[in-house]
């Protein structure tokens, strides 16, 4: 292990972000009666152009006077390179209750993306004398996004959380697909007359975890467009997880159950998981370092990654 060690992420439930647009008032309510741990009222991309002041407007009435129970409360901003961005988080921090937790900053592309954040919602809470600070999560998805996962991750000691967004970094990568997340028609390896298909977003979901281990923040992934094959994405799903992501977003009501249920360790995974750290504590008092568990091989590392499932479990109440 370095000297310097990895710090935890932040101890709250994360495995399904609920996304809609903060301009159809009609989903508010639905939203905050969804079993989603987190709720992120969309101010970006969802929101025409025409409607990005109304939705402003929505999104702050709504988190004022909405019962949203435990959930993380998160809104996504515009981009730093649009005329909304200043104005989205002016009012989001001014004209709102304290209930907001979360800021989402799109398309961020640099360390000093998030710095500039940091510095504007710094100075509204000093000037508002505000209690609580809001926390920052982000997505990547561009190119340069990518390119800097590290130093967007320690940008600001707001960033709690990090999303890959597998449509806009399709596009900025200049990936010839429109699909959403999921497998690709023409990604595939081919052996012996057969075509196995393989995971474009593979080596973005790992870098993206690495970094926010790292640096302590909770990887997740971004949105599954296609809301009508539950099949692909339970297969997204577990792919991510089992890469280490935390959760995944849900862009309709049809995808949260199966993102709870993928992303809470099973009943057996936790009796799997206590049973080794109970046999690396007989193996510790034997003054042995490594011993046998369903005739394999557990040691010290095997306690680190039992420890992951039941801390885990261990967050989620239900
Ligand atoms: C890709 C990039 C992104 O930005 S993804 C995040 C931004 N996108 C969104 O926020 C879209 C969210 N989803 C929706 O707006 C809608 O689900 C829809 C437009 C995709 C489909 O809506 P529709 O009403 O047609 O769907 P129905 O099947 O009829 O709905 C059934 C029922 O559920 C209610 N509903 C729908 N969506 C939601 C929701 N998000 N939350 C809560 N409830 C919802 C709907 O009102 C119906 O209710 P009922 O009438 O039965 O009472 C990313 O950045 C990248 O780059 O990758
Ligand atoms: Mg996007």
């Amino acid at each position: 292990m370095s000297f310097r060690p990895q710090p935890p992420a932040p101890a709250r439930p994360n495995r399904c972000q609920l996304f809609g647009p903060a301009s159809n008032t009609s989903l508010f309510e639905k939203m905050a009666k969804s079993k989603a741990d987190v709720i992120n009222l969309d101010l970006e991309d969802a929101v025409a152009p025409s409607d990005k002041d109304q939705a402003r407007k929505n999104a702050i009435e709504a988190i004022n006077d909405i019962d949203w129970g435990k959930k993380t409360l998160s809104v996504r901003i515009n981009g730093l390179d649009t005329q909304y961005w200043y104005k989205d988080v002016v009012d989001l921090l001014e004209q709102t209750n304290g209930r907001l937790d979360m800021i989402m900053i799109p398309k961020a592309g640099s360390g000093d993306d998030i710095y500039a954040v940091d510095a504007l919602v710094s100075s509204i809470e000093l000037a508002k004398g505000h209690k609580k600070r809001i926390a920052f999560e982000c997505i990547i998805e561009t190119a340069m996004g990518i390119c800097h996962v590290e130093d967007i991750a320690k940008g600001s000691p707001r960033m709690e959380a990090m999303s890959l967004g597998a449509a806009d970094f399709a596009a900025y990568m200049g990936m010839q697909t429109t699909g959403i997340g999921g497998t690709q028609e023409n990604y595939y390896m081919h052996r012996k007359g057969e075509n196995y298909w393989v995971d474009p977003w593979h080596w973005a979901t790992a870098k993206i975890v690495a970094c926010c281990r790292t640096h302590g923040l909770l990887p997740v992934d971004g949105p599954f467009g296609d809301f009508s094959d539950p099949e692909g994405f339970r297969a997204q799903a577990l792919r991510v997880l089992t890469q280490g992501m935390v959760g995944k977003w849900a862009i309709h009501p049809s995808q949260v159950e199966a993102c709870n249920e993928i992303f809470t360790p099973t009943e057996e995974a936790v009796t799997e998981a206590r049973e080794i750290l109970e046999a690396m504590e007989e193996a510790k008092k034997k003054g042995l370092g490594a011993t046998t568990y369903k005739g394999r091989l557990i040691d010290i590392a095997s306690i680190k990654q039992a420890e992951v499932i039941v801390k885990s479990a261990e967050m989620i109440e239900d």
